[in-house]
């Protein structure tokens, strides 16, 4: 009883990704000798979709992150929030949609993340920006590989000029960048892996770009790597100096990881439940 709304929710995302199976799987298909990705639009109907842009918070009540590696407000701890976002949250963890998508994208053994493990909620206002990272190689137990990224955009009216637009670097950044711009009820789903660069460009409105995101896991990681990862950081094409800072960043926080498998705090990003 308590999930009928998740499932719903599941049901049209079920519905509308198999609609469009065969070309998502070729779209994936080939994207993936560099970074995999594939993107739906409509994929809940428009007043699902405004009711749960409608229920983010405030940027004031969620923990923003400001760095030079990024500026934007995360919030995984979902029972303080609307439960409307809880339940979209969750409706992308439904086994019929991860078996879809993994389906999809042709791996197998994937698991959602009930942790939200650098999931849940994201809000990038006016100036908010995310410099081209790698994700973090796995889950907060170092246990599963992180495979997939799942993002689904609600912010009625974003538009690519706007700024906030999702950038996949397939050759690296000295390359071009594959730009999908976060557009109302969009889901984008990408491949993370040792060579899966992507950033969002800086917002330049005024509105807030508000996004849902999941991460599936497997115990196998999609290339063939054998290490762990941070996520790194880097500069944008140009930014020497961020570059040259972000590296020596990404080095020392990764000789941290290697000494304390955990880091030396608590990551605060999960859903404690
Ligand atoms: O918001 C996006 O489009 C990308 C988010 C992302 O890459 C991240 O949070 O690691
Ligand atoms: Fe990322």
């Amino acid at each position: 009883m308590k999930h009928l709304y998740r499932d719903h929710i599941a049901d049209f995302i079920y519905n509308r990704l198999k609609d469009n199976e065969d070309a998502l799987k070729k779209h994936f298909d080939l994207t993936s000798s560099g970074v995999g990705c594939f993107y739906i639009d409509d994929l809940l109907p428009d007043d699902i979709a405004t009711r749960i842009y409608k229920s983010f918070p405030e940027t004031k009540d969620v923990n923003v992150k400001k760095s030079i590696r990024e500026y934007k407000y995360v919030a995984a701890q979902m029972d303080k929030y609307n439960p409307l976002l809880e339940e979209i949250i969750f409706a992308f963890q439904d086994v019929r949609v991860v078996n879809l998508i993994s389906d999809i994208c042709g791996y197998d053994a994937i698991q959602p993340d009930s942790n939200l493990y650098a999931g849940g909620i994201s809000m990038m206002g006016k100036g908010n920006y995310l410099n081209p990272h790698l994700d973090n190689s796995h889950d907060k137990d170092r246990a599963l590989w992180r495979v997939l990224n799942l993002l689904y955009y609600v912010t009625p009216d974003w538009n690519p000029e706007h700024g906030g637009n999702l950038e996949i670097w397939p050759d690296g950044l000295k390359g071009e960048a594959t730009v999908i711009d976060a557009k109302f009820n969009r889901l984008a789903v990408m491949a993370t892996h040792k060579k899966s660069w992507h950033s969002v460009s800086k917002v330049n409105t005024d509105g807030v770009r508000c996004c849902i995101s999941n991460y599936y896991f497997s115990d196998q990681p999609v290339s063939n790597e054998k290490s762990f990862h941070v996520t790194t950081f880097r500069g944008r094409p140009g930014q020497f100096f961020t570059d040259k800072l972000l590296q020596l960043d990404s080095s020392v926080r990764m000789g941290v990881r290697k000494l304390f498998k955990n880091g030396i705090r608590e990551n605060p990003h999960v859903y404690k439940k």
